[in-house]
């Protein structure tokens, strides 16, 4: 049995970093993708991620990317884990995994029972996946919308990978989530902020405290000490996959990438 794992995404500030590590965070989730107001620039990257000093893990969200932006985002957020929030496929998601030698976690739009048709396929190649609520056509952004979706449509999955629950959870809902559908961790953007891509301190702390409460309430869940999920998580390479010295000369030499700007 693994604990919750609690995630703060679309960090951009020390201030809200430092109060999702003093809340006790286990990822810190740091937005590469212009369009968002919690766009992380490569250049201020660096400086901020540097902050985290292994007391969690640190998740780079990325939109659809190409070898060379994972690349860069690479060398410039020092991720643990890749979030891939775009309509990447199956494919392209196995790809970048080998490629980096990162785990890598695949956010799912869900609406309808339908959108999980393809979980299976993502589940093969993913690390872990995370649910999302279905943004409309033409949104601006494909998550941190702040909004949620029927949580049921996720209960009860049979998928060998851990699951992350996200979509318009805040201090007030978390525990109802948590109490409706069994996750192994959670992950929130809008709901700790005061406007978007402005955290509150205040707010993070909050659902932190919440979630950890929620987990607390169920006997047969983790306890606060012991291992989570995505602690345990390594981008070991998968049948039919190269070698990883092999894998990492594929579509780019990342030893000589420099964060840009
Ligand atoms: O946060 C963004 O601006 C963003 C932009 C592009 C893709 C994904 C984005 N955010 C994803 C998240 O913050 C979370 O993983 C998740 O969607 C929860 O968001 P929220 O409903 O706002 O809590």
């Amino acid at each position: 049995m693994s604990r919750l794992d609690v995630k703060i995404c679309g960090i951009r500030t020390a201030d809200a970093l430092d109060a999702a590590l003093g809340a006790g965070a286990d990822l810190v989730g740091f937005v590469h993708f212009p369009k968002s107001p919690r766009h992380l620039s490569l250049a201020d990257a660096p400086g901020l991620v540097a902050r985290v000093e292994g007391r969690a893990r640190k998740v780079a969200l990325l939109v659809d990317p190409d070898d060379a932006l994972v690349a860069d985002v690479v060398s410039a957020f020092s991720p643990d884990l890749l979030q891939l929030h775009g309509s990447e496929t199956p494919e392209r998601v196995a790809a970048i995994r080998a490629a980096f030698g990162l785990p890598v976690m695949k956010a799912l739009p869900v609406a309808r029972r339908e959108d999980l048709a393809r979980l299976p396929e993502f589940a093969a190649v993913a690390d872990m996946i995370l649910f999302d609520a279905k943004p409309d056509p033409g949104a601006l952004l494909p998550g941190g919308n702040g909004r949620p979706f029927d949580w049921r449509l996720v209960a009860g999955l049979d998928v060998a990978r851990p699951l992350m629950l996200s979509g318009g959870l805040n201090a007030d809902n978390v525990s109802q989530a948590l109490s409706e559908i069994r996750m192994d961790g959670v992950d929130v953007s809008s709901g700790v902020e005061d406007a978007p891509g402005v955290k509150s301190p205040d707010k993070i702390r909050a659902f932190v405290a919440a979630a950890r409460r929620a987990a607390g309430g169920f006997p047969d869940r983790p306890a606060r000490d012991e291992t989570s999920q995505t602690e345990m998580l390594r981008a070991e390479p998968r049948q039919g996959e190269p070698p990883r010295a092999e894998a990492a000369q594929g579509p780019e030499d990342l030893s000589s990438k420099v964060p840009a700007s």
